[in-house]
């Protein structure tokens, strides 16, 4: 079984075709089934597999044309190949092609495709099932087919077809390093603690937490130690990323194929009038409430949303460019602002929230260069949870994250490229809190934003994601909220824990 194309469509000429030029359009149609459709075609491919013209009719104008065909020169393809034929052919007899009407086009997928791996797109008229194959009914225009719509829904039915096989699979995740067991010296919630010691209180959005100054100085503290003992050694230079991010970063990213239940979205004012506004503005004044339905109608876009994966938008600045070998790797990190997720997963105390701070390191090269950065800085991160912050920690290969974040599932294509996880023990809960990660993410960014290399050897990059808030939960939930039991490496960059604020 494979999967076939067909489409019947109309071609509509500048003049009626009369018997003699029936017999050109004939011996094109002989010409596009035997030569034009078999181009690029492998030698050994079943004839009943290659596109052809089935039949064909003309009435006054239009000439009527059934193309069928397997996965070779697929029935549009095929259609776009013979228009190409034609148009000289008929031009002789000074007729010009005006349009292409497409009557039907269906696309018979082989094997069971499960209903949740028919996709929501207007394209399909109609599904109907035969047996061991579905047959699509598509509403295409041939600027649709010539975009590629059919390709692009069967390479989508795959994809949903393999995520439902794994659907029923957890995540990937295989064993990496485990540290040394750690003395249990505290077994509370950290988030709790710190709420009972005013370190930090509720924002006044969902997962949003004010960091009073005795959490801002431990959070302080961790990142000394990532930029002197880790960033910093390693080379990293330090950049500012932006943290409002359009829809053409995250097309490019391939974030737009699937975070949409997670984004902070943003939309901008259709006009900056005042007199625009003033109703919404009375409204407020008057009754203390903001109008949200009636702003919305006021309202351009989403044009994109808030920071998500934190990388994205730094790659419109090497964007287009060849890079000069000897300025390879590029080692960059951002810590300007906070990434934003209406997580799913539901909040859980400083752990997981939906506005949190994270350290986004980044680098690119060749993928030696890159693959090596990535070896570094593991050695750092081991160091420094080892022997620094004397966790008990480990690291796993898992799904990558930029797959996840796309809402794939499984291994990355090659052994080198992927998502290593650092996850640290938490007593209170007796559970393992991904805290941050080590990525090789392959040619994906560079291909997406169109980097190259001047050596034309495949540009790679790599980034690593240091949450702070989940940092700091690891930390407190391990050492307790008492800096002197803490290690030194810490407290020496803490110092007197400010207490500024008393409630009454
Ligand atoms: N909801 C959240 N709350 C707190 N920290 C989070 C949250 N989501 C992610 N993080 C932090 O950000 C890190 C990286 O997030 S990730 O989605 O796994 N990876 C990426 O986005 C990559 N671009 C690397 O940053 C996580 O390891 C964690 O430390
Ligand atoms: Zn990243």
């Amino acid at each position: 079984m494979f999967i076939r194309f067909a489409v019947t469509a109309d071609l509509h000429f500048s003049g009626s075709i009369t018997p003699d030029i029936a017999l050109a359009v004939e011996s094109a149609v002989a010409e596009a089934n035997e030569v034009v459709f078999r181009r690029g075609v492998p030698a050994d491919a079943p004839d009943e597999q290659i596109g052809r013209i089935t039949e064909w009719h003309a009435d006054g104008s239009v000439v009527t044309l059934r193309i069928e065909s397997g996965p070779y020169t697929r029935a549009h393809d095929a259609l776009f190949r013979f228009r190409k034929l034609i148009a000289p052919v008929l031009g002789r007899h000074r007729l010009g092609l005006r349009e292409i009407a497409v009557r039907r086009f269906t696309v018979t997928v082989p094997g069971h495709v499960p209903d949740e791996a028919v996709p929501k797109v207007p394209f399909i008229r109609e599904v109907v099932r035969h047996g061991e194959s579905v047959e699509l009914e598509l509403a295409c225009t041939a600027a649709d087919l010539e975009d590629r719509v059919p390709d692009r829904i069967v390479r989508l039915i795959e994809e949903k077809k393999e995520a439902a096989l794994f659907g029923g699979k957890a995540e990937h995740w295989e064993l990496v390093y485990e540290s040394q067991k750690r003395p249990r010296i505290y077994a509370g919630n950290p988030t709790e603690e710190m709420l009972a010691r005013g370190w930090l209180r509720h924002g006044a959005s969902r997962g949003q937490w004010i960091y009073a100054p005795q959490a801002v100085r431990l959070f302080r503290a961790l990142e000394e130690i990532v930029v002197e003992e880790i960033i910093r050694p390693l080379g990293f230079v330090e950049m500012i990323f932006p943290k409002f991010v359009p829809w053409e970063v995250w097309i490019r990213s391939g974030h737009a194929k699937g975070v949409y239940p997670e984004i902070y979205y943003v939309s901008t004012p259709k006009t900056r009038d005042p007199a625009y506004w003033e109703d919404i503005a009375d409204t407020f004044k008057v009754t203390g409430e903001v109008p949200v339905d009636r702003i919305r109608d006021r309202l351009d876009g989403p044009i994109g949303g808030m920071c998500y994966a934190q990388c994205p938008p730094f790659w419109p600045f090497v964007q287009g460019e060849t890079l000069a070998n000897d300025c390879l790797p590029i080692r960059v990190f951002d810590r300007s602002g906070t990434s934003h997720r209406y997580e799913s997963g539901g909040i859980h105390g400083i752990e997981r929230v939906d506005e949190f701070h994270r350290i986004e390191v980044l680098w690119l090269g060749t993928a030696d260069q890159t693959v090596e950065t990535a070896d570094r800085l593991h050695e750092a991160y081991r160091r420094v949870f080892d022997d620094l912050l004397e966790l008990e920690w480990r690291s796993a290969k898992v799904t990558p994250w930029f797959m996840a974040q796309e809402g794939l599932v499984g291994e990355s294509a090659s052994a080198d490229i992927g998502t290593r996880d650092y996850e640290a023990y938490l007593p209170y809960s007796d559970s393992w809190l991904e805290f941050q990660n080590v990525s090789v993410n392959g040619d994906k960014y560079p291909k997406g934003f169109t980097v190259k290399i001047q050596s034309g050897a495949d540009c790679w990059s790599g980034c690593s994601g240091i949450g702070l808030e989940r940092w700091t939960a690891a930390f407190l939930a391990q050492k307790g909220l008492e800096p002197a039991a803490w290690p030194e490496a810490v407290i020496r960059r803490v110092g007197e824990m400010p207490e500024i604020f008393r409630f009454l």
